[in-house]
This record gives C-alpha cells, structure tokens and sequence, in this order.
C-alpha cells in the first residue's frame, strides 16, 4: 500500500537528513521507526503521511484514509474537543451524528470524559495527545501514522492505545510510529527501522511476526485444466500486492478481505495453490498441491 524508493531529504541546502530510504508498508503491518533525537524520524513520517516531499527518490501509495498524529499537537482553538472531532469528522465525510459519535466514543476510551466540554487550548499535554489520537481515528485509517504517540500519555490511555493500534491493524489498515525508546518499539511493533545518520535500517520486532491481518495467497490454474478468467486483483478490496510468478498469481491480502478475494478467484476458475498466514505467532504456509487433502 506504500512504498518509497531512494528516498532523499534535505532541507535548504542543509545536510541529508534522510538518505536512500527503501521502505515498504502493508496492509496489517506494525512498525516502528526508531532512533536519537535530529535523527529524522518526523521528518519520515511526515513524508510517508505525504505532508512533506522528499528532496530525492519517490513515494507511491494506495491509500484512501491517513490518520496522523503529530509530535506536537497545540490546538489553540476555544472550541471544545468533542466540537472540533465532530468538525474533522464531517470535513472527513462522516454525518454529524456520526463524527459526534465517533469522537465521543473514541474521547471515552481514552479517558478525556471531564474535559471533552474544554477550550481545546486549556487541556493538557497529555489531553491534548488524546484529542491529537481521536481526530486520527475518527474514519478507519489505512494507514496511520504517530509520532512519538505514547508521549504524555496516563497508564491507562497506554493500554488503550496499544488496543487502537491492534485493532487498525486487525482491520487490515497498517500503522507505523516512532519512540526514541527501543524497547517500546519491540514491544508493540513486528518490524522495527532505526535511522542513523541518515540511514534506515531495519530488523524484525519482538511481537513474533504478529503481522496476522496480512496473508499470501498463491493461485494457480486448475489441475484438470480450463483457463482461469483475468482477474484485476490490485483492484480488489484488501488486496495489496499481486505478482506473477511461474505462471501462478501470488497476492498479499488483508485477511479481512481474504473471504471475498477466494470467492473472485473461485469463480473466475483460480485454484488455491497456497496460503501463507502470520495468524497468531509463527508463519503457516498451507501448500494445497502437497496436502494430503
Ligand atoms: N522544517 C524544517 N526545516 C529545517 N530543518 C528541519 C525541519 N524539520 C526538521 N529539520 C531538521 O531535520 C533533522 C531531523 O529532524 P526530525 O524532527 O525529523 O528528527 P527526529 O528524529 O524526529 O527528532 P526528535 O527525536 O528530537 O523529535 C534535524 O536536524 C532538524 O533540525
């Protein structure tokens, strides 16, 4: 859904604060981006949401909705956090009704009940956090992006944002964010890229993989013959990554869509030749010509 290639960025004519980068995010992934203060870890995440261009290389993206939360949110607004969610909610398409909702749900489990009636600009740091959470998920996001988000926030909106981020990424959205701590970032994310000096490396995280809302299918014509009907899989809903290989059409879903994506494959004559998942732990690769079934 997002994939940035030589990715360059300076700003003015100063020093390269990024350079080089190759990054790929899918549907379901977690990951972290770590690394020292001035490392360029907003610079990069302002880049992937697309608020800034790179200087060198490109970005392209498959995305409807991006939630983003900065590393500073300062609302100076009088109004109230529950007016300007619902304000955002409806420039994002939802009803009145609907955005109020959303906002007041998501304001609840974050805990922000005394204050959502509040100037904006007289809450707290971390309240403020909290509207700058909420505004990002007022419209499921594809991807979302957070900057430092555990930053000022109480024990109890710690636990609730780690639910938030495993349940965008259970719906099949990804969510990529910072922490300049490694171990945070080990914790909740299965792939973690630390920059240094300008570099971006990357290793697996300490989840085991629980990229679960992503799966490879592989298809294949069927084995008594019959020409399968051509398919636009990139079109399909969930439906990140297609390739061919060897004759056989490899696809990257979110497993939320993986029902209907067999059901369009089924019907135009595709036989299922193989499923990779990562549900729950460690990868299960199910190869439908080696079964005994
Ligand atoms: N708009 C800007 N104009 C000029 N330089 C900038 C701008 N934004 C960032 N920089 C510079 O780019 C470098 C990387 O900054 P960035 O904010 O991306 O780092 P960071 O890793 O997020 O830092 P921190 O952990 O302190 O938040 C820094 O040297 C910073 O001064």
């Amino acid at each position: 859904m997002l994939r940035c290639e030589a990715v360059g960025k300076r700003y003015g004519g100063g020093r390269w604060v990024l350079r080089d980068v190759d990054m790929r995010i899918s549907a379901g992934d977690v990951l972290a981006v770590v690394g020292g203060n001035g490392s360029g870890k907003s610079t990069l995440l302002r880049i992937l949401a697309g608020l800034s261009r790179p200087t060198s290389g490109s970005v392209s993206r498959r995305l409807t909705h991006i939630g983003y939360v900065p590393d500073r949110f300062t609302p100076h607004d009088r109004v109230s956090a529950l007016s300007y969610l619902t304000h955002l909610g409806r420039i994002r398409g939802l009803s009145t009704s609907a955005a109020r909702a959303r906002g007041d749900h998501l304001l609840e489990r974050l805990s922000l009940v005394g204050e959502r009636e509040a100037p904006l600009r007289t809450l707290s740091k971390g309240n403020a956090q909290k509207v700058a959470l909420a505004q990002a998920l007022l419209v499921r996001p594809d991807l979302l992006v957070l900057d430092e988000p555990w930053s000022g926030l109480d024990a109890s909106a710690h636990g609730v944002l780690s639910e938030l981020i495993g349940e965008t990424a259970a719906q099949g959205g990804a969510v990529v964010f910072t922490d300049h701590r490694e171990a945070i970032a080990e914790t909740h994310a299965e792939g973690v890229h630390v920059i240094s000096d300008g570099r971006v490396t990357s290793h697996g995280g300490g989840r085991g993989g629980r990229g679960a809302a992503v799966v490879e299918l592989v298809l294949a014509v069927p084995p008594a013959g019959g020409r399968p009907a051509e398919v636009n899989w990139s079109a399909l809903p969930g439906v990140d990554d297609s390739a061919s290989r060897d004759g056989e059409v490899v696809l990257r879903v979110a497993r939320e869509h993986l029902d209907a994506v067999l059901l369009t494959a089924l019907r135009h004559r595709w036989s299922v030749a193989g499923l990779t998942g990562t549900a729950g732990g460690p990868r299960h690769r199910f190869d439908m010509r080696r079964s005994a079934l």
